[in-house]
């Protein structure tokens, strides 16, 4: 449903973020996206949805070339994907509900939204959704309320409420707990299954990526040097990703213990 096929971007400032990207993801599927800092993960997810302009290469969404789209068209081609970003971006002074209503600033146009006044039908999907994200006790509740893991609930059904194709998720579980971060990762894949939709998530943490995708994308340089199924992510393929480091012996080593054989996956949550 999602096809890269030759994707570059270099910034104006001279630095090539990304080199001959080619990727393809089916419906229902969910990618993570792994790398270290600057490796140009949030360079491709917002050349997706054409925050970022790609240097080169085509971009097809659904047999839709977005690379060529510009103005309403494009607009239009970005209400199929959803973004969930790390920093939530909610408006702290709005209500939980008028948050999630502020997906649909793109369907009700500029006056309407202002004014605060949306069709009953996204009045009604937007309580569905903040049912299904746990939140129906909260919907009242002012942004700025809220927890990390809560307001990370409110922007996933916001994202949902515009009825995506696609999700973008960058970083979704960067200022969250342990637990919350998978539990918020267990919801967006989740919702992913119940409503076929597929998923590129940049995430650091790569046990959680292993856990939770059905895909891995190592990213390094702009360029990918690994696509394969979680389980194929050795302590090798980690070194190509991320360069040299004692994957299986950190956790031990660090803690000044017997260094033990726990599996690559169990030791790499702090792998950035
Ligand atoms: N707006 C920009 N202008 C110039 N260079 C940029 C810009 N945004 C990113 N870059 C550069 O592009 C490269 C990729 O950055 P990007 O933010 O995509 O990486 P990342 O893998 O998402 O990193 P992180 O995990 O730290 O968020 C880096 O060299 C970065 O310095």
């Amino acid at each position: 449903m999602l096809t890269l096929s030759g994707v570059g971007k270099r910034y104006p400032t001279g630095d090539r973020a990304l080199s001959d990207i080619e990727l393809s993801l089916p419906k229902g599927q969910v990618l993570a996206l792994i790398g270290p800092s600057g490796a140009g993960k949030s360079t491709l997810i917002r050349c997706v949805n054409r925050l970022v302009e790609p240097s080169e290469g085509r971009i097809a969404l659904e047999g839709c070339e977005l690379t060529r789209l510009s103005g309403a068209k494009l607009r239009q081609a970005r209400r199929a994907m959803g973004m969930i970003f790390q920093e939530y971006a909610l408006v702290d002074r709005l209500s939980v509900m008028e948050n999630v209503l502020s997906g649909q600033l793109g369907y009700v146009g500029f006056w309407r939204s202002f004014l605060r006044r949306y069709p009953a039908p996204a009045v009604a999907e937007a309580f569905r959704l903040l049912e299904r994200v746990g939140l129906s006790h909260a919907i009242d509740k002012r942004a700025d309320a809220l927890s990390g893991g809560q307001r990370q609930r409110v922007g996933i059904a916001r994202a949902l409420l515009q009825n995506p194709r696609l999700l973008l998720v960058d970083e979704p579980t960067a200022s969250l707990d342990p637990k919350t971060s998978r539990q918020i990762m267990r919801l967006i894949r989740e919702l992913c299954a119940e409503r076929e939709l597929a998923a590129i998530i940049n995430i650091h943490d790569v046990a959680l990526a292993q856990q939770f995708a059905d895909r891995i994308v190592g990213l390094r340089a702009g360029r990918i040097v690994f696509d394969g199924k979680p389980q194929a992510l050795t302590a090798e393929i980690l070194t190509t990703i991320y360069g040299e480091e004692e994957w299986d012996t950190r956790v031990a080593d660090e803690a000044d213990e017997t260094p033990t054989t726990t599996p690559a996956s169990l030791t790499l949550g702090v792998a950035t």
